[in-house]
C-alpha cells in the first residue's frame, strides 16, 4: 500500500474509573497492555477517558459520582472498572455511591464470572494437581435485584430497639432474563450443562419464585443438562467435586461468595475477571476484576494484574475485537506459564514486572503484523 495511504482505524471510547487503592494499580496496568494491544494488533484504537471517582475525592468533595455521571458513562462504549472502597468511608455508602448505581442504572443484569486454573499456576486443590482442567467454571450472576435490591430500612436507630429490614427482591422478569443468560452461555460451552444454585428450602418466597422460572425457561432448552444446588451443599461440591461443574447461575449475593471460592480454588482472587453485561446493548457494559481495593496490600506495586487483563480481554470481547481478545489472554497465559506471577500466586514479581512481561508477549505475538 502507497506510504501516503493510511488505514482508518476503529475508535472503542472507554470510561476508565480506577477508584481506590489497587483499583488505581491495575487499571494502570490493564490501560498499558491495552494500548500495547491496539499498537501492535492494529485496526482499532482505544480513546481512554478516566474519571476521578474515589473515596478520597468523595471525602473531599461529597460526592463519588457527579449529578450528571451516569450520561457521561453513557458516551462511552465500555468502562473500565478498578475497585471501589477505602477503610475511612463506610463500604456501604461506597459501594451504593459508585458500582451499584452503574450496574443498576446502566441495565447491567448479567455478571459473567469464569474461572480455570491458568497455566503455571497451583489449585489449592489437590485434586487438581494431575488435571488442572477439571476446573472450568462459568459463574452467571444476577447483577440487579435479589439481595442487592436496596429496599429496606432503619427504624429507632439510636436506641435498644432499634429495628433495620434488608429485603430481597425477585421478580419474574429479573429471573427469567437471567436464567435465559444462562442456559445461552451453557449452550455455547462443550459441555452444555447448567447448575442453579438456590436457598429454597429456607428462603420460602424469592427463592422459590427463582426455582420455578429456572424450571420454567429450562423447557426451552432441553439440549441442556441440568440441576439444581443448595448454596450450603455448592461450597462442598466446588471443594470436593470440582470436575462436576461447569455453568453455574446464582444470586446476586450468592454468586458474589461462589465467585470469590472459585477464584481462591483457582489459584488466587487475583487473576479472576468480571463482566457487566447490558446484554441488549442499550447501554455501556463494565469490566472489572471481582476484587476489590485490597488496602493491606495498596500503594506496594506488587497487586496481581492477571484478574485485569483478563477483564480487559473480555472487554475487547464485547466490543468485537475477537482475534485481540484471544491474543491478550495467550500472552496472559504465556506470562503465568513462565513463572512471572505475583506474591499471592506463589511468585516473586510485581506488578510492573508482569505488565512489562505481558506487553512483551503481545510484542511477540502480533509486532510483526502490522
Ligand atoms: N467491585 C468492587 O469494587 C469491590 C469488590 C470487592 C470489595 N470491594 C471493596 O474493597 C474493599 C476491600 O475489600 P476486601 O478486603 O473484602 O476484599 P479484597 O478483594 O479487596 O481483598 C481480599 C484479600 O485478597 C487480596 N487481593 C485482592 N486482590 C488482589 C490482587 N489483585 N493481588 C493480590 N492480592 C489481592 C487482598 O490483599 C486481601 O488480602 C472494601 O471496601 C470492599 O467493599 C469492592
Ligand atoms: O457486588 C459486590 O458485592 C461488590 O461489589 C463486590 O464484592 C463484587 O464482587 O463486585
Ligand atoms: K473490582
Ligand atoms: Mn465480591
Amino acid at each position: 500500500m502507497p506510504s501516503h495511504i493510511r488505514t482508518v482505524s476503529k475508535i472503542h471510547r472507554i470510561a476508565c474509573i480506577p477508584g481506590d487503592g489497587i483499583g488505581v494499580d491495575i487499571t494502570n496496568a490493564a490501560e498499558q497492555v491495552l494500548q500495547k494491544l491496539s499498537s501492535t494488533v492494529g485496526g482499532f484504537e482505544f480513546d481512554f477517558n478516566t474519571f476521578d471517582w474515589s473515596s478520597s475525592n468523595y471525602l473531599s468533595r461529597g460526592w463519588y459520582m457527579p449529578p450528571d455521571g451516569l450520561d457521561q458513562l453513557k458516551k462511552h462504549d465500555a468502562i473500565y472498572f478498578g475497585a471501589v472502597g477505602w477503610p475511612d468511608v463506610p463500604d456501604h455508602i461506597s459501594l451504593w455511591g459508585l458500582i451499584l448505581p452503574i450496574r443498576k442504572a446502566l441495565n447491567q443484569y448479567v455478571n459473567v464470572r469464569p474461572t480455570r486454573i491458568l497455566p503455571g499456576t497451583t489449585s489449592p486443590l489437590s485434586s487438581c494437581a494431575a488435571n488442572p482442567s477439571s476446573l472450568d467454571w462459568l459463574i452467571i450472576r444476577e447483577n440487579s435485584e435479589g439481595e442487592y435490591s436496596g429496599q429496606g430500612g432503619t427504624s429507632h436507630e439510636h436506641s435498644p430497639h432499634a429495628i433495620a429490614t434488608e429485603v430481597s427482591i425477585f421478580t419474574q422478569v429479573g429471573i427469567e432474563r437471567i436464567m435465559r443468560f444462562a442456559f445461552e452461555a451453557a449452550r455455547l460451552r462443550p459441555r452444555k450443562k447448567l447448575t442453579m444454585v438456590t436457598k429454597s428450602n429456607a428462603q420460602r418466597h424469592g427463592m422459590v419464585l427463582w426455582d420455578k422460572v429456572f424450571y420454567q425457561v429450562a423447557k426451552e432448552y432441553p439440549d441442556i443438562e441440568i440441576d439444581k444446588m443448595l448454596v450450603d451443599a455448592m461450597t462442598v461440591r466446588m471443594v470436593l467435586n470440582p470436575q462436576s461443574l461447569d455453568t453455574i447461575v446464582a444470586t446476586n449475593l450468592h454468586a458474589d461468595i461462589l465467585s470469590d471460592l472459585a477464584a481462591a480454588l483457582s489459584g488466587s482472587i487475583g487473576i479472576a475477571p468480571s463482566s457487566n453485561l447490558d446484554p441488549t446493548r442499550g447501554n455501556p457494559s463494565m469490566f472489572e476484576p471481582i476484587h476489590g481495593s485490597a488496602p493491606d496490600i495498596a500503594g506496594k506495586g506488587i497487586a496481581n494484574p492477571v484478574g485485569a487483563f483478563w477483564s480487559a480481554a473480555e472487554m475487547v470481547r464485547w466490543l468485537g475485537e475477537e482475534e485481540a481478545a484471544d491474543g491478550l489472554m495467550k500472552a496472559v497465559e504465556n506470562v503465568t506459564a513462565a513463572g512471572v506471577k505475583t506474591k499471592d500466586l506463589g511468585g516473586e514479581k510485581n506488578t510492573k514486572e508482569v505488565t512489562d512481561a505481558v506487553c512483551a508477549e503481545i510484542e511477540k505475538l502480533f509486532g510483526d503484523s502490522k
